[in-house]
Formats: structure tokens, C-alpha cells, sequence
């Protein structure tokens, strides 16, 4: 359990961007998206690797898994050097990019899982109930006989999972799993993922954009920010060092005056008072203690809590810091 399974010293990857300058002029621009990042994953643990967009998350999973070169310093996936050893390297890991496709879009689901079997030389007999597994486990036998094309984004998403992990990886990359999906799906996803790790102890590092995702997948967040590593801890640390407030909006039966609550403060009237809305700290009190005494002065309808986004914790971390660089 204590090997690291990802090893980055000082990991560094600069492209070179050419732009219209005016007339026939260009410019040449040298985007440091990803600059010196050192850290180590270990076999076991699930990592978020969060960012706002643009902030190297995608170009650091391609040098991880060699896709990408890097410019300079180090990077060990599994034991291996990921560009020169990308084909031995693809039996240890899985990996799931949110925005593509690694099913063959015209054949029936059930097929893809039977073609990654024979690429990766698992016999039919090994191979049949680890799929069997699969679908059980994310819910696909309905689709199997569906061609990938006709799936919702939901049951693809399930289906790509599924593929990434016919091989038993010792390591799945995740980038934006839940992207675009409604929370039942998202729900069912991340259930299967615990589910996996704690029966296979496979290791975990996912990119989201997605809070919840963290809360309920990972013990060990890394945020990057412009291409350097801004923070590495556990999400409570995080959420000690940014306390972002939460927003408690609550639509009410009747129009109100301002409602007052102890350890929030009321940041917004609408609809002439019948939706208020309450901003507080989790460190001092909690949504259920909002909203109890909101009902306890109005009839509470209906209500939705926002949770910080990603882009205001980076913001946050980096202001904390002195403005990071
Ligand atoms: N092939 C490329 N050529 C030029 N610039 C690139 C290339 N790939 C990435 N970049 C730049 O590198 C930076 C980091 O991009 P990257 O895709 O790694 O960010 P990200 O954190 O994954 O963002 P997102 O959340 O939007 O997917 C960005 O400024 C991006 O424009």
C-alpha cells in the first residue's frame, strides 16, 4: 500500500502559442501550463486534482499517461516512464476523459467491453466475469445490445468507466467523470467508484469541476493554479484555509421581511420577500441549522444550497497567500 504509484518531480510543460500581432505580424507566447509541479500519489489513495479551467489539470494527466512529452523535470506512472513505456504502462491503468470516447461509437456497448478484453490479451475466460462485474456493478445490462451512439451522456459515461477498468487497472484517471450529468447519474457513479476502490483498492485521481465529487470520492485533494501546485491536503485542511461561505436559498409561502438568523447573514431579498437568501460559514453553523430557524419565522417551500465553486477556492487560497505567483 505505501509504493508510490505517481511520482512527479518538478514536472514542467510549456507550449509555444503563435498569435495575430496586427498586419502580417505574429506574436510568439510561451504558456507555462504546467510548471514544476512535485508530488506523490500512493498506491491506494484517491486524489482530486481541482483547478479553474486552463490551470494544467488536463496537461498534467496527458504527461502522466503519455499522451505528452514533458518540457523538463519527472514523471513515474505506475514504475514507468510514461512515453517510452505507454504500452506497458496501458495494462496498469485506466483512464476516462468526460469529454471523449473510448467505445466504438457504431457497435453495440456489449462489444467494446470484448474488444478491450482481447487488446489488452485477457483470455475469454478471465475476461467474462470481470465484465459481468462491471455491468452488474454500473447498472448496464439494459444496454448492452445498444450501439454506443444511441446512449444518454449518463449510460455512456457508465459504459466508459466500465472500459477503462475491464482490465483491473491499479490506477484509474478520471478526468471530469460527471461532467454534464444529472445528479442521479452522478450519484451512481461516484457509489460504483467507492464501491470499486474499497473491493479492488484501486488508486484514484480524478479532475472535476465538481465539489461534490471531492466530498464524496477523495481523501486528498492537490489544486493547481497557472500550471503550479497551490495546495496539497486533506479537503477539510482546504476548507480550514479558504472557509468559503455557503448560500442558503430558501423560496418561502408568503412574502417576508428580512429573516434573521444567528450565525448567517442575509445577503439577498427577492420576489418582494418571498425568496431570501442566507450566507454562512460551515465552520460556524450548518444548512440544517439555517433553515431551522428560517422555519421556525416562515414556511419554507423550497430551498437549494450552493456550495463554493472551485475558481472562488483557488481565488481564495491564492489571496491567502499573498497572491501566489
Ligand atoms: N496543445 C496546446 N497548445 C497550446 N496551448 C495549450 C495546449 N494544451 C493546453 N494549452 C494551454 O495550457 C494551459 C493549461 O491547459 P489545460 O488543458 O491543461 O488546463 P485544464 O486545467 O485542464 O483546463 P480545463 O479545466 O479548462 O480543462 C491553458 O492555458 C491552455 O490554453
Amino acid at each position: 500500500m505505501n509504493s508510490p504509484i505517481i511520482e512527479l518531480d518538478e514536472l514542467s510543460r510549456t507550449f509555444v502559442v503563435r498569435s495575430k500581432a496586427g498586419g502580417l505580424r505574429r506574436e510568439r507566447r510561451i504558456v507555462h501550463a504546467v510548471d514544476g509541479i512535485t508530488a506523490s500519489i500512493t498506491a491506494g489513495e484517491a486524489c482530486g486534482y481541482i483547478g479553474a479551467n486552463g490551470a494544467g489539470k488536463s496537461t498534467t494527466i496527458k504527461m502522466l499517461t503519455g499522451i505528452l512529452v514533458p518540457s523538463s523535470g519527472r514523471v513515474r506512472t505506475c514504475g514507468f516512464d510514461p512515453v517510452p513505456q505507454r504500452r506497458t504502462l496501458a495494462r496498469e491503468i485506466g483512464v476516462v476523459f468526460g469529454q471523449r470516447s473510448q467505445l466504438w461509437w457504431d457497435l453495440p456497448l456489449g462489444e467494446s467491453f470484448t474488444i478491450l478484453a482481447a487488446i489488452h490479451r485477457i483470455g475469454a475466460a478471465a475476461a467474462q466475469p470481470r465484465i459481468d462485474q462491471l455491468i452488474d456493478g454500473l447498472e448496464l445490462a439494459p444496454f448492452l445490445n445498444t450501439p454506443v451512439r444511441q446512449l444518454s451522456l449518463g449510460e455512456r459515461m457508465r459504459g466508459e468507466v466500465a472500459a477503462a477498468l475491464v482490465h483491473r487497472p491499479r490506477l484509474l484517471i478520471l478526468d471530469e467523470p460527471t461532467i454534464g450529468l444529472d445528479m442521479i447519474s452522478k450519484e451512481r457513479l461516484r457509489q460504483f467508484l467507492i464501491a470499486e476502490r474499497a473491493q479492488q483498492g484501486t488508486t484514484l485521481l480524478l479532475t472535476t469541476h465538481d465539489m461534490s465529487d471531492i466530498e464524496r470520492l477523495c481523501e486528498r485533494v492537490l489544486v493547481v493554479d497557472q500550471g503550479k501546485l497551490a495546495y496539497d491536503g486533506t479537503l477539510d485542511g482546504l476548507s480550514r484555509r479558504v472557509a468559503l461561505e455557503r448560500v442558503l436559498t430558501v423560496d418561502l409561502a408568503e412574502p417576508s421581511d428580512p429573516i434573521t438568523v444567528d450565525g448567517a447573514t442575509n445577503i439577498g431579498i427577492e420576489l418582494g420577500g418571498a425568496r431570501q437568501r442566507l450566507s454562512f460559514s460551515p465552520d460556524q453553523t450548518t444548512a440544517a441549522q439555517v433553515l431551522a430557524e428560517v422555519a421556525g419565522v416562515a414556511e419554507v417551500r423550497d430551498l437549494t444550497i450552493a456550495e463554493p465553486a472551485i475558481e472562488d477556492i483557488v481565488r481564495t487560497l491564492y489571496s491567502r497567500a499573498g497572491g501566489g505567483s
